[in-house]
């Protein structure tokens, strides 16, 4: 065989397939001419109309098929997609495409779509249904796997937190590290979530590490899981970290100040690169997830004494969020503790509870050393002991009382000494009123037991009630 020959026969194989493909068209299909003169049709169509394929060739259109509209389309060469066209009694869903060449119809391929409208219909409420359950199920989602609180949990009226909040909402948006600062109680964890909740992650995992309470040793296999055997007392299995179960969500670094310095190069990597190996394991782990890091503590300060490095404060810090405390947006104490009230008082179904002027003094004046979760906490215990509805003076914790009083704090009246005084008596006296009890004074302050720890070191505060001494608790 010559080359020719060759080409004749792949000629001849190639429009062998073609042919076979345009009669495997389902629904059936046409072509016609820029006249409108039938030039294929398939078997599909000759079943489906009762007629024989062979003969339909060399007609007009409208002579096989009634009221086709093949030789308008060669006329305009505007393609009809999805018309529906009568035939035989049914309401059919077909599709007319002229085929050009250099800019000229010289066919026009018909194809039968639905055979009839219904079919459509029925894909339709089909579709419907498929949508209203994929909408149940992503609630659900989000009802399992998201987080608790949304921007419109955060509750405040001060410029800085409707700003604080449009910031959140921005860094959404976005993919970039956010770095959330401020003291302990003031709601760095309900931003990250609230950041979470508002972002195209929401129906992924939110996780949380904190940094602090995990022992150093095992911080490396918390983040990024370990392969079996790694170490001693590791899952025989082996075990995903926080960074593989945030895939496509939010990996929240709670107090990241309190990352050991030897982990600090470790978690830059894993960020700067995007990828991570388990511990004991060489298999390469890619996670798509936005981190989110918070801290109290003063980072700048730290990286000042060597304890935080630099570049990954650069790598976390790319929209830094920094919430001031409760004593320094004053104006927020009192509606917040008004919102706080009215959900308390609507869980324990206690309608038409309020504050008196001295009470909402005592509020304001107070240093709050645990932000909004001490203002949260005091008010669940004053709520659960009140008698009657109005909240006086003389319901609020007794060491509430002494922010009122003039301060004795050995003369000094620099800002930072009045703070230091009043966080010592706040802490000696919710001491006193808990019988010492670390856990419960700390609950009561609300803030967390380790702060409390370093607090009562940095005031030397006595552990226990000193023999004699009688300042008596209010409640
Ligand atoms: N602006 C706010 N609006 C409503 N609730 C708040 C606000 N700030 C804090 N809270 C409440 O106070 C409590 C502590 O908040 P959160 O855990 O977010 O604080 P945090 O800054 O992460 O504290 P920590 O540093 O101790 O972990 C939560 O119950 C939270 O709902």
């Amino acid at each position: 065989m010559d080359d020719k020959d060759l080409r004749i026969e792949a000629l001849e194989k190639d429009l062998e397939m073609h042919r076979a493909i345009f009669d495997s068209i389902f629904n059936g299909a046409l072509v016609t001419d820029e006249k409108g003169i039938i030039t294929h049709f398939n078997k599909p169509y000759g079943d489906f109309l009762g007629v024989d394929p062979e003969s339909q060739i060399g007609r007009h259109c409208t002579e096989s098929v009634v009221n086709s509209r093949m030789h308008i389309v060669a006329r305009t060469g505007e393609p009809e997609i999805n018309q529906s066209h009568n035939i035989i009694g049914k309401k059919m869903v077909v599709q007319r495409i002229p085929i050009k060449r250099d800019g000229r119809v010289i066919a026009v391929f018909g194809q039968v779509l639905f055979k009839d409208v219904k079919d459509l219909s029925r894909l339709a409420s089909e579709l419907k249904v498929l949508e209203s359950k994929v909408k149940l199920y992503e609630a659900e989602l989000l009802n399992l796997r998201s987080t608790r609180y949304t921007l419109d949990s955060i509750i405040g009226v001060s410029r800085t937190i409707r700003e604080l909040k449009q910031e959140a909402l921005r860094a959404a948006a976005t993919h970039y590290p956010v770095l959330i600062c401020g003291e302990s109680g003031t709601g760095k964890e309900l931003f990250a979530q609230a950041i979470h909740h508002a972002s195209n992650r929401k129906l992924f995992p939110f996780v949380r590490i904190n940094c602090a309470a995990i022992p150093k040793d095992l911080l490396e296999a918390e983040l990024f899981g370990y392969e079996k055997g790694a170490f001693t007392g590791a899952r025989s299995d082996g075990k995903p970290g926080k960074f593989e179960l945030a895939h496509q969500g939010t990996l929240f670094l709670d107090e990241v100040g309190d990352l050991p310095l030897e982990m600090q190069p470790k978690l830059l990597r894993a960020l700067e690169d995007r990828e991570f190996e388990r511990v004991g394991g060489n298999k390469i782990i890619r996670s798509d997830l936005r981190i989110i890091a918070a801290t109290n503590q003063d980072l700048d300060q730290m990286m000042a004494d060597g304890r935080f490095r630099k570049d990954l404060f650069y790598r976390l810090n790319v929209i830094p969020i920094n919430i001031p405390p409760l004593r320094k947006r004053k104006n927020d104490i009192i509606p917040s503790a008004e919102y706080i009230l009215r959900q308390l008082a609507a869980e324990a179904n206690l309608p038409g509870i309020s504050m008196d002027k001295s009470a909402q003094a005592a509020l304001r004046n107070h240093q709050w050393p645990g932000n909004v979760r001490e203002l949260s906490n005091v008010l669940e215990r004053t709520l659960s002991a009140l008698n009657g509805k109005t909240i006086g003076l003389s319901d609020l914790p007794f060491y509430l009382h002494q922010n009122r009083k003039p301060l004795s704090n050995g003369g000094s009246s620099s800002l930072k000494a009045v703070q230091a005084h009043i966080e010592r008596e706040s802490i000696c006296s919710a001491l006193e009123q808990t019988g010492y009890n670390k856990v419960k004074a700390a609950e009561l302050l609300g803030i967390h037991r380790t702060l409390l720890y370093k607090k009562i070191k940095k005031y030397a505060i006595p552990l226990e009630k000193k023999p004699g001494e009688n300042r008596a608790p209010k409640t």
